[in-house]
This record gives structure tokens, sequence and C-alpha cells, in this order.
């Protein structure tokens, strides 16, 4: 039988296991607090932030949302972000992508105070996390980790294959994946684009990390029987019945061979969500000084 892992449940569990930290940082006067700065206008992107938002709510996270007319000129963006790097009441700041064609990513980027990176995007974050010593786990692959643990899926010694080689999902999925830590330890392999042959290196794999935004281009054919399959993919395509949300993974032919596997939706998306959340309990345990427990 293939297991289906629920990213809904795990995410669900990931938020009460943070509710302990959050109540002990709020009595000492630290209420963990998230900024959301959204500057396009792509109701996708709506839809994520004010769920984001929904959250904090739920577990008692405070929130402050900023949302930005995709013609305001870029200075106005890094005045924004400034203030809210000097803003003591805020730990947590993300700066919704994509942002306008005017607006310099890296250099926003780059603005935010890396302290209160929650993304995991500033460049000194990134260095920590190739490093070895990283302050936040980027979401998305930090959700995908706790997936792959809630599963009981052994990382140490597997052969993992990461399927795109993106700044947020493929690249730290994988320094986390061969990291000599929890959750690491893999034999990894990362594939993408010029790949020579894909299907060869599924096939090898004991994990596939779909992430290269490719609607269901991991098929069950490409896969060995008992493959854990981890589907990053969030592509909304239009079919006749109106539009549709799909993954990088053709779900039906590859739940055929996988041992257990993700849906699309409900499965990374809502754990790249509840791992914002850590991120930002332990922004603000950073800043209290206050020692609490992570789940
Ligand atoms: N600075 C920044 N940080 C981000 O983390 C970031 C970003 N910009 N820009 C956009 C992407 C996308 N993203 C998603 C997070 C959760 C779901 C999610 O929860 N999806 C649900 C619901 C999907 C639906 O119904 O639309 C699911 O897959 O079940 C989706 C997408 C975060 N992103």
């Amino acid at each position: 039988m293939t297991e289906i892992i629920d990213g809904n449940d795990v995410a669900q569990d990931i938020r009460n296991g943070l509710l302990d930290g959050i109540e002990t940082l709020t009595d000492a006067g630290t209420t963990p607090c998230l900024a959301t700065v959204l500057m396009n206008d792509d109701p996708a992107s709506e839809t994520y932030v004010s769920m984001k938002h929904k959250d904090c709510e739920e577990v008692g996270i405070a929130t402050r949302d900023i949302e930005l007319d995709p013609e305001t000129p870029a200075e106005e963006l890094f005045d924004t972000i400034d203030e809210l790097n000097a803003d003591p009441e805020v730990h947590g700041i993300l700066v919704q992508m994509p942002l306008p064609d005017h607006v310099d990513e890296r250099e926003v980027l780059r603005s935010i105070d890396p302290a209160k990176d929650v993304d995991g995007f500033h460049p000194e974050n990134v260095g920590r996390l190739v490093a070895g010593n990283a302050r936040y786990k980027p979401c998305t692959p930090h959700g995908v980790q706790k997936l792959l643990a809630a599963a009981d899926v052994e990382t140490e010694g597997a052969e993992a294959v990461v399927v795109g080689r993106s700044n947020i999902v493929g690249k730290p999925m994988a320094n986390l994946l061969i990291q000599k830590d929890e959750g690491g330890n893999a034999t990894t392999t990362v594939c993408h684009s010029r790949t020579e042959d894909l299907a060869e290196k599924t096939r090898a794999a004991d994990i596939v990390i779909a992430a290269a935004g490719v609607p269901e281009m991991i098929t069950g054919e490409m896969l060995s029987e008992g493959t854990v399959v981890i589907d990053v993919g969030i592509n909304r395509v239009e079919t006749d019945e109106g539009s549709e949300l799909v993954g990088d993974v053709d779900y039906d032919s590859a739940k055929e061979k996988a041992s257990a596997i993700t849906p699309v939706p409900g499965g990374v998306g809502p754990m790249t969500r509840a791992m914002l959340l850590w991120n930002t309990v332990k922004s603000a345990s950073d800043v209290a000084e206050i020692d609490v427990d992570l789940p």
C-alpha cells in the first residue's frame, strides 16, 4: 500500500507544537510577530499571503500586513523594509515574491535584516546554511524534511534525487540533504533541465523530490518500486473543467510505484507555511533570549 503523506496533518502538528513556545514568549512580553509585504496583484499571491496571516492568527503570532501598489517606486519598498528592520516588535519579514520588474529582487533580499529573514533567502543566511550553521532553514525544504520524518523515511544513507536547482527550493533542499545532521546524510544528486537522462537518475533513487516547476513531469515509469516521492510543484493548469492545481509529479502513475507520496494540494504547500511560523518563533526566541522547544 502506498502511504499518502498528509501535509495538512503534519502542518497542523507543527502549529500545535509551536503553541507552548508562543505562550511562553508572549507571557515574557515578546509576542512573535511576522510582517508580510505584498507588492504584486496576482490573485494567487494574495491568497498565499492571506493564508499565512490566518495561520499566524490561529497560533497567536502577531502580524503586520503591508500592501504596496506594484507601481510603487523601489525606494518606497526599501524604506518600508528599513522600518520593519528597525521595529523591535517585528521578528520576521517576508517580502512576497515575485516582485515587479523595476525592483531588483537580489537587492531586496540583501536589504532585509538577516536576523529577521524568516524565508532564509538573505546571502548571509544562505552562506550559513551551506556552511552547516543554518540560522533559518528555508521554509519549503525544511518542511520537506519534516514530512519525511513524519513518514518515518530515513534519509541517512539514502539515494536522494532533487529535480530542480532553484535558489528557493532545489539548492537549499540538496544542502539540507547532505548535511551531517538529522534529515540529512543522504547521497544527493541534483538534476535539472540539462540533465542528460533524468529517468536513469530517478529510477536509482530511494527519495525523489520534484521541484522543477514543470507540471506532471515525473511519471511512474521514471520510478522504481518503493520510491518515496515528494512533490514540491504547484502549477495552475487550465483543463476543460476550468483551472486546476497540479504538481510536478504525475500523481496517478507515480502512486502505483511509490511507497509514500505527497499530494498537491495538501502536501508540501501547507508545510511551507508551517515552517514560516516555526522560523518566526525561533526569531522571537533568539531576540528574547528565551529558549523554547520547537517541534
Ligand atoms: N518570499 C516568499 N516566500 C515564500 O515562501 C513564497 C513566496 N515569496 N512567493 C510565492 C511562493 C509560493 N508559496 C506557497 C506557500 C504555500 C502554499 C500552500 O499552502 N498551498 C496549499 C494550497 C494551495 C491552493 O489551494 O492554492 C497546498 O498546496 O495545499 C502555496 C504556495 C510560498 N511562496
